[in-house]
């Protein structure tokens, strides 16, 4: 068996101290992130420069000592890699032009072509496979399909993703074939960063609980299953993890719909809930507020020790409910981990 935790932990190992990394942990909260920002220019250069790109997978790590390390990237290079353009506004966030019609979904690049633009992506993963230490694990990840098409349709983040639920209901067979095209692109993506060097891959569906009903079934649960299946049958043994944000009940049985070896959770489920419903059919990871990294104290250590406990009957990956913000305090990050670790 893997020495690795967090690869003994999906595989559904128990361990005494659950492995840790967190969500954004290359981020704005740490000073090096903000140093090694200014240098790339902005932040599609940083994701597109693989020294750099690796440098700051890197500086979480040698600062506290993750069990993981997540590739440096964004959900939203591949909307990029299929035609789209993307740019980020500096403090509003990202923009990208439109795809709202059948012929607009026809005209997006085929899946082949995208790895002209991701290579130096998978570089990026090929050098942080030679560079981290034997015992981090390496996670690639990518948008699943319906949250990346909440971005390609309104152009921008929305808060209620009203422009994707507009286009679902006034053409949902040209709203299907976006979703297809993203989970064929997706299946590619994340198998050439496997083959770069990825050990573990995670699916980001960030938006996953604005689908209710037969809706969460077709756009949520299916995609994510046919990635999982065309990847498992790709690269057995590779692990995944799924983040169906805000699913709330539909957690529960989410990792045996799809096949998950670990479902991550948000902040808005209760983790002894989550123990009984959801860890009974494998890992999980996450679930601490994101808030407390920022406000700290004797809060923040109860916290982490009531989900530490909460799930100590069965394979766990502590993480944050969604990623650590930039208002975060870095002290807050090494009080979590000593609460953890003792
Ligand atoms: C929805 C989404 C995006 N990107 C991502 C998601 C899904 C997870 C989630 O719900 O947060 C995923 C993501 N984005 C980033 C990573 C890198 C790995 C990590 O450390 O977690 C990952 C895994 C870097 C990033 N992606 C972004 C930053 C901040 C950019 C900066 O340095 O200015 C980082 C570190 C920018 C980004 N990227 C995106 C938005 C909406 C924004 C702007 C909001 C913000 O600024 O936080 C799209």
């Amino acid at each position: 068996m893997s020495q690795k935790t967090i690869l003994r932990a999906l595989a559904g190992e128990r361990l005494p101290v659950p492995p840790v990394w967190m969500m954004r942990q290359a981020g704005r909260y740490l000073p090096e992130y903000r140093a090694t920002r200014a240098q790339a220019g902005d932040f599609l250069s940083l994701c597109y420069t693989p020294d750099l790109a690796a440098e700051v997978t890197l500086q979480p790590i040698r600062r506290y000592g993750f069990d993981a390390a997540i590739l440096f990237a964004d959900i939203l290079l591949l909307p990029q890699a299929l035609g789209l353009d993307l740019w980020f506004v500096t403090g509003e966030g990202p923009r990208l032009s439109t795809v709202t019609s059948a012929a607009q979904v026809a005209a997006l690049k085929p899946t082949d072509a995208i790895h002209d633009t991701l290579a130096p992506v998978y570089e990026t993963v090929r050098i942080l496979a030679r560079a981290l230490p034997a015992e981090t694990t390496l996670i690639g990840f990518a948008g699943a399909p319906w949250t990346v098409a909440t971005y390609m349709i309104a152009g921008r983040g929305t808060p209620d993703q009203a422009p994707a639920h507009a286009f679902k209901a006034e053409d949902r067979a040209a709203f299907s074939a976006l979703i297809d095209r993203i989970t064929e692109a997706t299946i590619d993506y994340l198998s050439a960063q496997i083959e770069a060097g990825a050990e573990v891959v995670k699916l980001f569906d960030s938006w996953a609980g604005s689908l209710k009903g037969a809706d969460f079934d077709d756009f949520a649960l299916a995609p994510t299953r046919r990635i999982i299946a065309a990847l498992k049958a790709r690269h057995p043994g590779i692990p995944v993890i799924a983040f169906p944000r805000e699913a709330g009940p539909r957690y529960a049985g989410f990792a045996r719909a799809t096949g998950a070896d670990c479902v991550a959770l948000d902040n808005s489920v209760s983790a002894d809930w989550a123990a009984a419903e959801v860890q009974k059919d494998g890992c999980v990871q996450g679930n601490l507020d994101p808030r407390l990294m920022v406000t700290g104290g004797d809060a923040l250590v109860a916290e982490t020790r009531r989900i530490v406990a909460a799930f100590s009957g069965g394979p766990h990956i502590f993480n944050l409910g969604h990623g650590i913000t930039p208002e975060a305090d870095p002290e807050n990050v090494a009080r979590m981990l000593e609460a953890i670790r003792g």
